[in-house]
């Protein structure tokens, strides 16, 4: 594992580094405590949750140091589970809401929390909260602006849709930090115009933050272990909304969706549906572009560009690129 643990945004600290049996002792710990607490509450870990329970006090401890979690700091959590990683963040002073979907897990983290005025609970799927910004404006007590942080070990499968959710809050939320699967985070974090894995995700996640892969997680850090690594990601929000020229963000998302509907296809030939051909033709040359461009080679910038042209042209405004 990278021994190196991101504290702030440029500086570099070393984890602390625990000796072997040290390391085994609190690691033994943690995974005899998970797996004792699974089986009084009968749980039987579900792969459609993606149950996958961290069983390293060590993780715990970089995921806490590398979000850089401070007393007094407010934490959104999606599915707490057993509560370790909730733990972990409430030894920091900081602040909990949790969001949990299991029902027998949510019931557990109700006992286990019930004296800790720090938690907040919520029993439900987070994608049934449509109401999440009344939520987190209730958790801040009434705060305006991004003071919340995001940490969570969610599960592999929800992890686009939970970065669509949560980007976009970027007026309440200061960072999303995610424990992802390993290749996930690589391409989630790293993927640049011109790469394969460079899609309308990577677009939507560049254009709301800076993201960064932190560092890898062993699969054996986990009960039950999965069959691949894990890393952990920090996505610091950071919207270039400003550079929409006062057009609409989900205009903005659908146009980008738009754009890579078919990989195989140029630009002109995706945004048929939306704008004539000639006209997208017209607007890549204007803007220095490739009139054969694909959609995997134009940079969030670039895709501003285009889109407040192509409206501006549309709607027969002039455009201030
Ligand atoms: C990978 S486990 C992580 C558990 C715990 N945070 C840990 O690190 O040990 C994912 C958790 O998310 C919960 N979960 C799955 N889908 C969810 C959803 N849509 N909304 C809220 N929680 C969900 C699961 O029940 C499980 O507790």
């Amino acid at each position: 594992m990278n021994n190196t643990v991101f504290i702030r945004r440029s500086v570099r600290l070393p984890v602390p580094k625990l000796n072997a049996s040290a390391h085994l002792r609190v690691h033994a710990s943690l995974a005899s405590t998970v797996q004792k607490e699974l089986r009084l509450l009968e749980i039987v870990p579900k792969r459609s949750l993606g149950q996958n329970f961290v069983t390293s006090e060590e993780v715990l401890h970089q995921i806490v140091a590398s979000a850089d979690i401070q007393k007094g700091d407010k934490i959104l959590e999606i599915g707490p589970g057993l509560g370790s990683l909730t733990e972990a963040v409430l030894r920091c002073g900081a602040t909990v809401l949790a969001i949990e979907k299991d029902d027998v897990l949510h019931g557990h983290l109700k006992q286990k929390f019930s004296q800790e005025p720090a938690v907040s609970l919520i029993h439900s799927d987070v994608f049934l909260l449509k109401n999440i910004r009344d939520i987190l404006y209730d958790f801040v007590g009434g705060e305006e602006g991004p003071s919340i942080k995001m940490v969570a070990n969610i599960p592999y499968n929800i992890t686009s849709d939970v970065l669509k959710m949560m980007l976009p809050l970027k007026d309440q939320l200061t960072a999303v930090h995610l424990l992802l699967e390993d290749g996930a985070a690589r391409r989630l974090t790293e993927a640049r115009p011109g790469d394969k894995d460079y899609r309308a995700i990577s677009v939507l996640i560049n254009f709301y933050s800076n993201p960064r892969y932190l560092f890898k997680v062993n699969r054996g850090a986990f009960y039950p272990e999965p069959s691949i690594d894990s890393a952990f990601t920090e996505f610091a929000l950071c919207p270039k909304s400003d550079q929409l020229h006062g057009l609409g963000e989900q205009g903005f998302l659908n146009f980008v969706g738009s754009a890579f509907v078919s990989k195989r296809k140029t630009l002109v030939n995706n945004l048929k549906t939306r704008y004539p051909a000639a006209l997208v033709e017209e607007g890549l040359i204007k803007l220095g572009m490739a009139s054969t461009a694909r959609a995997e080679t134009l940079s969030v910038q670039d895709f501003m560009r285009l889109f407040v042209c192509l409206t501006s042209e549309a709607n027969g405004t002039s455009a201030v690129l």
